[in-house]
């Protein structure tokens, strides 16, 4: 790389054109001034013509130059720009240009029409750089990190083994003290109800999660064994962890978005550079009436920030 990471601009994704990435990334840039000089926008040629003008960003356009930007009208085309974005911009940290990636929302659906294979941004940017990744969440109350995410719950059990759940805690242990936690509190949820309730709802935490924890607690004193699932994020948002560990998807984002909806941020830990996004999708119902909230975007941008400085 020819510049120190924290001197290079970030790079964002314009996301699907037809859905509230545009407007977030204009809201964010109107109500920070310090963010037109510090990243590079990546998306539809007229568009960014329009936003340069505006408010001075830098720019990089993909996709066809004629491209028509139609708020709320999702296109096949639309989606590859999109897809498009996100290539330029892991190709760009790659060739030293950006230190990291804040991505606008894309629909999953719209990406599958035009062949993409993965099953989120995560899998695409892990692919492109490699490396392992962790898919966690920072809000301003919960900071979670998921063990398992985009498989379905049948497949939960199995992949959830001791090598799972050191690498989530791990990704844990490591985002608490880049957050400035001296001794990491992690908690951890088990698997079952009542964490399996000693064996009567389940066996997994007897068998492979509590040894695995068992052993991990050894350098990280501050590890729970694991813990109800029901019950671990009220502790959290009373301060008894830093970081929770969640078995599976919707055990943790059901608890984050909940609380912090409008506020938490998407980031893709153990790849080579840092990616973030916020937790929200395309909208297409609020795309350019400048409805969207800026507040997600605009802690994917300061979550980016902070996790690169
Ligand atoms: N699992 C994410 C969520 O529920 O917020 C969402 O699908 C986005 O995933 P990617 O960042 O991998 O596209």
């Amino acid at each position: 790389m020819s510049a120190p990471l924290d001197k290079l601009p970030i790079a964002i994704t314009c996301g699907d054109p037809a859905g509230v990435g545009p407007d977030v990334i204009e809201s964010a840039l109107n109500k920070d001034a310090s963010l037109a000089t510090e990243a590079v926008v990546i998306g539809p040629a007229h568009w960014l013509e329009d936003l340069h003008a505006r408010t001075g960003v830098r720019t990089l356009p993909v996709g066809e130059a004629s491209f028509d930007m139609k708020p709320g009208l999702p296109s096949v085309e639309g989606a590859a720009l999109a897809l498009e974005a996100m290539g330029a911009a892991a190709q760009g940290c790659q060739a030293g240009r950006y230190r990291g990636v804040v991505t606008g929302p894309v629909n999953k659906h719209w990406l599958n029409q035009t062949g993409f294979s993965f099953l989120g941004q995560t899998e695409f940017f892990a692919e492109a750089w490699g490396g392992e990744p962790t898919m966690a969440f920072v809000g301003e109350k919960l900071k979670v990190v998921l063990a398992t995410w985009h498989m379905s719950l049948r497949e939960v059990p199995d992949a959830l083994d001791a090598a799972c759940l050191e690498k989530a805690v791990a990704r844990a242990y490591d985002l608490a003290k880049l957050y400035g936690v001296a001794e990491p509190r992690i908690g951890v949820c088990g698997l079952n109800p009542h964490a399996g309730e000693q064996g009567l709802l389940g066996n997994e935490e007897i068998e492979v999660m509590n040894p695995a924890l068992d052993r991990l607690r050894e350098n990280m004193p501050g590890l729970s064994s694991c813990l109800p699932g029901d019950t671990v994020f009220y502790r959290q948002l009373r301060g008894d962890f830093d970081v929770v560990v969640a078995a599976y998807h919707d055990q943790g984002l059901a608890a984050l978005k909940t609380l912090e909806f409008d506020r938490a941020v998407n980031v893709t830990l153990g790849l080579p550079f840092v990616r973030t996004s916020p937790d929200h999708g395309t909208a297409f119902e609020l795309a350019g009436q400048g409805r969207a909230d800026v507040g997600s975007f605009a802690a994917a941008v300061r979550v980016l920030r902070e996790l690169t400085a």
